[in-house]
């Protein structure tokens, strides 16, 4: 009897005693993860069995729990995934065991009637996939707490079926090995292969399936069933031995009860002594002692998973604790709820401080979020101001909407009833005002771009940290929006007053304006290197002769000349006047009409002008009675007068040299506005907003009677508050789970091998611990190093503190 009570509990007997620490952890983990549902993306090492139908999946499931409790019956068969999370339990004080289940679907409810279980594992398959053979993917999970097991996760799969019976569609064998494929891709899965030992196991659907999952055989153990209804004559031995398939993990060999003990009751500690009877009375397997009975599978499944876990724990950690810190700060975003009146005008007064800090520095370029694949804040405004507004006015040519027509029309204009002498004054100062004008709609739209960009900003600030208050971002929105707008008005107004005031005095005296002798100059010389002769009409509209041409274009050129020197000397012009002085060159002198003239000279005018065409005076003979002479009668002036189409060479240049004192002058223009403007958006918009946005801020949201409604939460904040709390609180659970751990697996894992000292205290490397202890560990923790401190505890400690690796390492250099 004692002997059969010792065959009863093989998990427990079995139990490797490093497994014991592990895996109670993992399924402590598995039970944290479980309270969250599909969210949790930690999966965690499990064991899921595979197998064509009746192949023994379940029988083999229930020695290893060594209860009978799974659905059974000759028609009967796995339809749903079943995750079987086995407990074990301590013995109560007077030795008795308690041993019971519980379904995650009937919370709080135990089954110790095992019979029970199975009823409710039926009923809850058929509530699912019904009740005519229907399969479904949805888990079933149960837990089994007992001292008679050891502490594994297991996951009972549907058989791999052929042919499709009841309400099974025709596609179940493909639709069964999706299901199984889901389990057993999972690198953090076992396999446990169950084939029948009485078919062909080069055939074996479980082993083709595993193979799929695990190519290399790292995870798959082999499990041979029915080794009791073999053909006669045969054995399995070539089978375990993996002289068939061979298998890394290698092949464990079972008997489990036969359908006929089944209906005869016997019962699973019975099986499992008659199983022992079995192997120990075949000599042909008692070399593979190691390889054969339920208790040999369990022993080695612990092994294996507990090498597993260990293998995969360190990434666990890592994964967990980076859920842990996103989740951290995901649930930190959403804040604490305040209810006081002084808690939340803090709160209200801490956000708009915020808020302003984030804008300065977003303007500034400091953000810390500053994003590295795109230019933001500060960056644009400088973009804005330098490569669109700046560049947009340098591209401008100051003469490209001016005709030669256009500038001829207003140097005739200019002249009034003159005729021009000298290149004149006015009409470069009505060309230039025109052009300075065009100046403004640029530098307004400079202002509105900035304006934008600032909008943009504000929306970019705090996005998340005000997503719990829409209300309180609205008004924000709103006040940021009309402050802003404001601020835009006295920009405008200032762009406006520059532009004006440009306009109001054209310095020629500007040390960077050409000047007008210099303009002559550059004229003259364009002219020359012009060769294409001016075309030059006589009045009839007839083409003139080339003689008369080329005397006219010098005589224009000595006109141009002298009018530079002030010295006026052709036909019909005024003579100069006595006392009129001479310049000798034709430096830029200051001109007799009260501002600095851009050319030097008298302001003496020639009418060398021609009237409009068709303006030609006619006579027509009228008789005087004492003057015998007939009257002349002028025509009526044109309504519309057009300057004469006669271009002359004096014309050209005095064409070119206006539109060299425009370009020249723009250029002083458009260099004064590509500087000030920009300065006065910042001045008015940008640096303005900066420094008054908290007290606009604290002037229109600051109230004790709006905190209420400013600091009013949307539902779904509030929920998703509570979620990730929960969250938090799950995975600092898993965090505090792993801390838990032994780390000796970790310590495997980095490397570092453990030994022991004289002292007593682990050695690592072979260097005594004792001395890093005494240095490191105990300012470390406030509490004096004790001896009894066992070594897999130190490991634990010596493993967690990077900084107690660190003169480990410089001890080994
Ligand atoms: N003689 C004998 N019969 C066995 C053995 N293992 C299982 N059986 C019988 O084979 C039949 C099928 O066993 P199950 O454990 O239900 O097989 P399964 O793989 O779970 O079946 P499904 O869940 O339907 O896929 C049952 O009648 C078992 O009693 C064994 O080792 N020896």
């Amino acid at each position: 009897m004692a002997e059969e009570a010792a065959a009863s509990t093989p998990p427990q007997s079995s139990a490797a005693p490093l497994g014991s620490s592990v895996i109670p952890i993992v399924n402590k983990l598995q039970d944290i993860f479980a309270q969250l549902g599909s969210q949790s993306t930690i999966e965690l090492p499990q064991v899921a069995v595979v197998g064509s139908q009746s192949s023994g999946k379940s029988s083999v499931l229930e020695s290893l729990v060594g209860r009978d409790f799974l659905p059974r019956g000759s028609d009967i068969c796995t339809r749903r995934p079943l995750v079987l999370q086995l407990l074990q339990t301590k013995r109560k004080p007077d030795g008795s065991e308690e041993e019971y289940g519980e379904f995650l679907h009937l919370p709080g409810k135990r089954f110790y009637d095992f019979s029970e279980i199975r009823r409710e594992i039926q009923a809850e398959t058929d509530r699912e996939a019904g009740g005519n053979k229907g399969a479904s993917d949805k888990q079933i999970r149960l837990k089994i707490f007992s001292p008679n097991v050891l502490d594994i996760t297991l996951v009972d799969l549907p058989g791999i079926t052929k042919v499709p019976v009841g309400d099974q569609p025709s596609d179940i064998e493909a639709r069964i090995r999706t299901m199984i494929m889901s389990y057993i891709k999972q690198p953090s899965c076992l396999i446990l292969a169950v084939t029948p030992a009485n078919s062909d196991l080069a055939n074996s659907d479980a082993l083709q399936i595993a193979g799929n999952a695990d190519p290399d055989g790292y995870r798959t153990i082999g499990v041979i069933t029915k080794l009791d209804i073999m053909d006669r004559g045969t054995d399995a031995r070539n089978l375990l031995l993996g002289k068939v398939v061979p298998l890394r993990l290698g092949y464990v060999g079972v008997v489990n009860r036969s359908q006929e003990d089944i209906l005869l009751n016997r019962s699973i500690k019975d099986a499992l002594v008659a199983e022992e009877k079995f192997f120990r009375s075949r000599p042909v397997y008692t070399s593979l002692a190691d390889r054969c009975g339920v208790p040999q599978l369990a022993k080695k499944l612990n092994q294996i998973l507990v090498q597993h876990i260990k293998a995969i724990l360190p990434g666990l950690k890592s994964r967990i604790s980076s859920a842990l810190v996103s989740v951290a700060k995901e649930h930190a975003s959403y804040g604490e709820i305040t209810e006081s009146k002084a808690g939340q005008g803090a709160l209200l007064l801490n956000i708009l401080s915020k808020y302003c800090e984030a804008f300065s520095s977003m303007v500034e370029g400091k953000n810390e979020e500053m994003s590295t694949c795109e230019l933001s804040g500060g960056a644009r405004i400088h973009y804005i101001f330098q490569s669109i507004f700046v560049k947009s006015l340098e591209e401008v040519d100051p003469c490209e909407d001016l005709t030669n027509d256009g500038i001829r029309t207003a140097i005739e204009n200019a002249n009034g009833p003159l005729s021009a002498l000298f290149v004149p004054e006015v009409p470069f100062e009505v060309l230039v005002r025109r052009q300075i004008a065009r100046l403004l709609d640029p530098s307004l739209q400079c202002a509105r771009f900035i304006y934008d960009e600032l909008i943009k900003i504000s929306h970019r600030c705090m996005v998340n940290e005000l997503q719990r208050f829409p209300v309180l971002r609205r008004h924000m929105d709103q006040v940021i929006g009309n402050f802003l707008r404001q601020g835009l008005e006295p920009s405008e107004t200032m762009i406006g007053h520059l532009i004006e005031m440009e306009m109001d005095y054209i310095n020629t005296s500007h040390p960077s304006f050409i000047g007008g002798s210099k303009a002559v100059e550059l004229a003259n010389q364009q002219i020359k290197n012009s060769r294409v002769p001016l075309p030059i009409r006589s009045k009839d509209g007839s083409e003139p002769d080339k003689a008369l041409t080329s005397e006219r274009s010098n005589k224009s050129r000595a006109i141009l000349a002298r009018q530079v020197n002030g010295i006026v000397a052709d036909q019909g012009v005024r003579p100069v006047a006595d006392g009129e002085k001479l310049p000798s060159t034709g430096s830029t002198s200051i001109s007799t009409w009260g501002i600095p003239s851009i050319f030097g000279g008298s302001d003496n005018r020639t009418s060398v002008k021609e009237s409009s065409t068709n303006n030609k005076p006619y006579s027509e003979p009228v008789h005087d009675a004492e003057h015998s002479f007939s009257l002349i009668h002028l025509r009526e002036p044109p309504t519309v007068l057009r300057p004469s189409e006669d271009r002359s060479e004096t014309q050209a240049i005095e064409i070119a040299i206006t539109k060299l004192l425009l370009r020249s002058y723009y250029d002083i223009v458009r260099k004064n506005i590509e500087d000030s403007v920009p300065k006065a958006i910042m001045h008015f918009l940008v640096n303005h907003t900066k420094r008054e946005l908290h007290n606009v801020f604290i002037e229109k949201l600051y109230r004790e009677n709006l905190f209420e409604e400013m600091l009013q939460e949307p539902d779904e904040i509030s929920s998703k508050r509570k979620r990730t709390q929960e969250t938090l609180r799950v995975l600092q659970l898993a965090f505090r789970t792993l801390d838990e751990l032994p780390l000796e697996a970790e310590t495997v894992e980095r490397g570092y091998s453990l030994g022991s000292d004289p002292t007593g205290l682990p050695e690592i490397h072979g260097l005594p611990t004792s001395s890093i202890f005494k240095w490191k560990w105990a300012p470390l923790h406030a509490r004096p190093l004790s001896h009894s401190l066992s070594v897999s505890h130190l490991n634990v400690k010596l493993c967690r503190s990077s900084e107690l690796l660190q003169p480990k390492l410089a001890y080994r250099q």
